[in-house]
């Protein structure tokens, strides 16, 4: 497992020997309108989707560099800062490597959102998101992020990629895992 990975602090021990391949899912969020921009995702895993902006961690980044990274190459815009607000594993059928997404807020940035090779932005009422075009666990997490909670949650999916056999969802007081996601 990835050094980098938390999930060694909130999985059984059958689960912790697993491969985890780390990403980042990160939200631009203007506070003062009520809005979060989201991307239309113009390629690759999940294409179709609007989702936040993110991808795989590099090798030598810390997590929470990859979220700002990512987001800059996907929207745009450059984060002065990113919080952290969840941590998302999820399971495919039939692939023996889990994927654990570390979920952020950016709410200081710069620039203006603009079209990438990857996604085609968009901005949303916080709390009129377009879960139909999402993917499907994101309805049941993103009361937490509304609500300002820290949350952990797990999806196990069928390969279809769509259909959701198990979950759990809990909110936490912190994400601070001894460093590991910083
Ligand atoms: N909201 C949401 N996001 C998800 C889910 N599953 C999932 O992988 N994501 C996010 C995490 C990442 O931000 C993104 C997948 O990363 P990616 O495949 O685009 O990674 P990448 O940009 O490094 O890939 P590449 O095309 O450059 O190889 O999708 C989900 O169920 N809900």
């Amino acid at each position: 497992m990835d050094p980098r990975s938390v999930a060694r602090h909130v999985e059984s021990d059958a689960d912790r020997a697993a491969a985890h391949r780390l990403y980042t899912l990160v939200f631009p969020v203007d506070a003062a309108a009520g809005r979060v921009l989201l991307g239309m995702k113009k390629r690759g895993f999940g294409r179709g989707k609007l989702n936040g902006f993110g991808g795989k961690v590099e090798a030598g980044e810390t997590v929470a560099q990859g979220a700002v990274r990512e987001l800059a190459e996907e929207s745009g815009l450059a984060a002065r800062s990113v919080e952290q607000c969840g941590l998302l594993l999820f399971y495919f059928e039939g692939d023996p490597t889990a994927m654990e997404v570390h979920v952020f807020q950016a709410r200081d940035y710069a620039g203006a959102a603009a079209e990438s090779d990857e996604m085609r932005p968009e901005w949303f009422p916080v709390d009129q998101m377009p879960f139909d075009r999402m993917w499907a666990d994101d309805r049941f997490w993103w009361p937490c992020v509304v609500d300002g909670a820290k949350f952990v949650g797990r999806f196990w999916f069928k390969a279809d990629q769509t259909t959701i056999v198990r979950q759990s969802l809990v909110r936490v007081d912190s994400l601070d895992f001894g460093g590991a996601a910083s």
